[in-house]
């Protein structure tokens, strides 16, 4: 079923251009506690298309992050969108932070869980474990890193996203010695709430494609339902599903949203 209410036109696009505001980075709190990286593994929902990793952060670390980020400075979306741009009605903060986004990567074991653990090259098939050839085409290249753009969303009773695609972006990432070119290739959302926190509605849903000549690697709707500290990623730009981010019912809905970058 194609969504219409509230949408604008389902062809529309999240705003990736607005310009991130001039945050100044905050003093994010520790990634602590975390589960252990090999109790971590990731759960294809549509293969190829959307992957979730269940319990990535404890409810400790989630809840620890909620009272942290309610302190920022969010700004709610206005609610007409410009042109071409979905409707997005929540509260949001947004800060170009790299180190952030490196700690993500790193201290959490994502990329441990993306990139497979190093060394281990020719012993997957013992695991069931994918080749770097597999992961390459998955992920769609080498992932080098986590989009700096780190982006927090807040979703209170009444509040959504319309449906739309994300688009891929070109970027630089500013390590060192040399900078890396690269493109981001997933969208990455964790959501740090869920019914277990109070929070009901704002799940995540994909649907079939309804642009012409486009195949759809769905016939119904999907429906990831939140769940503390789950992380949801799902392949965007060209190969984007169309999805939307629900009403929330009740309670509040927190996100932090990146993207994973592959070197170009
Ligand atoms: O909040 C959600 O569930 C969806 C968010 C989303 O689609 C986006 O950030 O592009
Ligand atoms: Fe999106």
């Amino acid at each position: 079923m194609a969504p219409s209410k509230k949408a604008s036109s389902s062809l529309a696009r999240p705003s990736q251009k607005s310009k991130p505001q001039a945050a100044p980075p905050p003093n994010w709190p520790a990634f602590k506690p975390l589960v252990p990286t090999c109790d971590l593994s990731l759960s294809p929902v549509v293969p190829s298309q959307i992957v979730v990793v269940r319990k990535f952060w404890t409810a400790a670390l989630c809840r620890d992050y909620v009272a942290f980020l309610k302190g920022l400075p969010l700004t709610t979306t206005p609610g007409k969108p410009k042109k071409g741009e979905a409707l997005r009605v929540n509260d949001r903060f947004q800060v170009l932070d790299e180190a952030f986004a490196n700690r993500l990567w790193i201290e959490t074991g994502l990329r441990e869980l993306i990139c497979g653990r190093d060394g281990e090259e020719g012993e997957e098939e013992d695991e069931g474990e994918m080749s770097k050839e597999q992961r390459r085409e998955l992920w769609g290249g080498d992932v080098v890193g986590l989009n700096p753009s780190i982006r927090i969303y807040r979703y209170t009773q009444g509040q959504f996203f319309d449906c739309h695609y994300d688009e891929s972006n070109v970027l630089t990432l500013a390590t060192k010695p040399t900078p890396t070119p690269a493109k981001t290739t997933w969208t990455l959302l964790l959501y740090l709430t869920s019914p277990a926190t109070g929070c009901q509605g704002g799940e995540t849903v994909f649907y079939p494609d309804d642009l012409p000549g486009k195949k759809s690697v769905v016939d119904k709707e999907i429906v990831v339902s939140l769940e503390t500290g789950m992380l949801l990623l799902h392949k965007h730009g060209n190969d984007c599903m169309l999805h939307e981010g629900r009403e929330v019912l009740s309670g509040e809905k927190w996100v932090i949203r990146t993207d994973l970058c592959v070197r170009r």
